[in-house]
């Protein structure tokens, strides 16, 4: 009654100034209460970062936080605290304990705001294999994995030879009209016509004419960047209120996604309507031979996994490609020794298989420290820890709900896991290595990440 008769004593200016001031009161006390009394409180962690989540929120909209999270593990060590409830690892064993199943405990979730359910035209949600919750993932693996088995992608060399032909003819021709190329932008016409072709049966024709790009890629390179940032959003309930405005703003944006959604129903549709046909290797095939009732899925299921795969597998093998031929071209030493050791184990291009290119040693060691030094996803996966009561991550006790994960970019950098973690040197990876790197935690490179959610593709 009486804080009632002093609100109406109150002026506006008063009031204003009272509810700020009161606001003010309350976020510090949040603060004080995250770093002092909070269950994390005995991780170390820059104070801001583990009072508030904003600055963890502005670093990754800025598209700094793998960069952040490096800086962090080297001032911090290898945990360390990124935000009020979330933790950052970067050694090895964090990989199973927070990804991986293992007995006594449960699957650790993925943090659901992090994988927003994709919708169709149809406004139905269906769940795609990356969001689906871990039974309908298990699943919906099962009949994915057909299409993924080592016979599966072995099967697939003459697919990928194609593409790969493909881009060398018309990258040549380009190169004769214009010398100076985007590589990446032609690594993605290349890699979003093969997972075109493997996932929907039909691939975008980016090559074929020419190198020209196709609404379909844009709409997934600009969604990469625009996810991330409405993600950030998500996690501010007050800020999601405003989405409806800013969808009024990014009119263009969600004209184009809903496009996406139509073209991958019009090719998925027109997959299924061919039918089984015998000797094709597109993902539809394998799931259109069985006849198992268990093994069928709906359309809206088919469509957002047939997207799913073409977004999961397109930019991240074009990322990679970029990066290895970079680092190449930075390092004519390296690059010298990798064509030796090609031009050495093939005399024609028929010798060339997905089977055959795993004995290039030196190859291999070109892609595993591109993938170290310049992974995809250098961001971290988050999980939400599971278990009735908390478990152990890296030796150390983590309560229930707590995020963790291991930010690719950040682990595979820090000066504990490898020796001159920011040079490129593809000679760690050999069988034999030189002895400098003999403390090397390759280990903890998982790219791919481990655990029944890590990555189908990664055959
Ligand atoms: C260099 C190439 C690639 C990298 C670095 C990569 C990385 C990853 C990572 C880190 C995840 C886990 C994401 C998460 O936890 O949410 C993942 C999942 C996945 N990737 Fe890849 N990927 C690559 C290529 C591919 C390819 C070629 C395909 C298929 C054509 C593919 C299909 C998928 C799918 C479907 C998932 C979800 C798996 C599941 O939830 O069961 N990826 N990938």
């Amino acid at each position: 009654m009486e804080v009632l008769t002093l609100f109406q004593k109150m002026g506006p200016l008063e009031t204003a100034v009272f509810l700020t001031a009161m606001y003010l009161l309350l976020t510090l006390t949040y603060g004080l209460y995250n770093l002092y009394l909070h269950p994390l409180s005995r991780y170390p962690g820059p104070p801001l970062y583990s009072a508030y989540r904003l600055p963890y929120v502005i670093a990754n909209i800025r598209g700094r936080l793998p960069h952040r999270v490096l800086h962090m593990h080297r001032a911090y060590g290898p945990v360390v605290r990124i935000a009020p409830n979330e933790l950052a690892f970067a050694s090895p064993d964090a990989w199973h304990d927070i990804y991986g199943l293992q007995s006594g405990r449960v699957q650790n979730k993925k943090d659901e705001a992090a994988y927003t359910p994709g919708a169709n035209d149809d406004g139905r949600e269906a769940k795609g294999i990356v969001n689906a919750d871990d039974a309908q993932h298990a699943r919906l693996r099962r009949i994915y994995g057909q299409a993924f088995t080592p016979r599966a992608v072995e099967g697939l060399g003459e697919m990928v030879c194609k593409y790969a032909d493909l881009l060398v003819e018309q990258l040549s021709r380009a190169i004769e009209r214009d010398d100076v190329q985007d590589l990446s932008a032609w690594f993605n016409y290349t890699t979003f016509d093969l997972t075109g072709e493997f996932s929907f049966g039909e691939a975008f024709h980016c090559l074929e004419g020419g190198g020209k790009s196709h609404f379909f890629l844009e709409t997934v390179l600009g969604g990469v960047v625009v996810g991330c940032q409405v993600w950030q959003l998500e996690r501010y309930r007050l800020l999601t209120m405003l989405q409806p405005v800013l969808a009024r703003f990014a009119g263009e944006a969600m004209e184009k996604q809903e496009m996406m959604g139509r073209y991958t129903q019009k090719l998925v549709d027109r997959r299924l309507e061919e039918g089984y046909q015998v000797g094709r290797k597109d993902v539809l095939n394998y799931l259109l031979q069985s006849k198992k009732e268990e093994d069928q899925l709906d359309r809206p299921e088919l469509y957002e996994n047939a997207l799913t795969l073409v977004v999961a597998g397109s930019e991240t093998t074009a990322t990679l490609l970029s990066g290895v031929v970079y680092y190449l071209c930075r390092h004519p030493d390296v690059l010298e020794k990798a064509q030796k050791e090609v031009r050495k184990a093939f005399e024609k291009d028929s010798e060339i298989t997905p089977a055959s290119v795993n004995e290039l040693e030196y190859m291999i060691a070109v892609l595993s420290e591109t993938l170290r030094i310049f992974p995809p996803s250098g961001f971290g996966f988050p999980r939400l820890i599971s278990s009735k009561g908390g478990q152990s991550v890296a030796g150390g006790w983590v309560p229930e709900g707590t995020r963790c994960s291991i930010f690719h970019h950040a682990a595979y950098r820090y000066d504990e896991n490898f020796a001159r973690p920011e040079e490129f040197i593809p000679e760690r990876w050999l069988v034999i290595a030189p002895s400098e790197f003999k403390d090397d935690k390759r280990e903890v490179v998982q790219p791919f990440m481990v655990g029944p959610r890590g990555c189908i593709g990664k055959g």
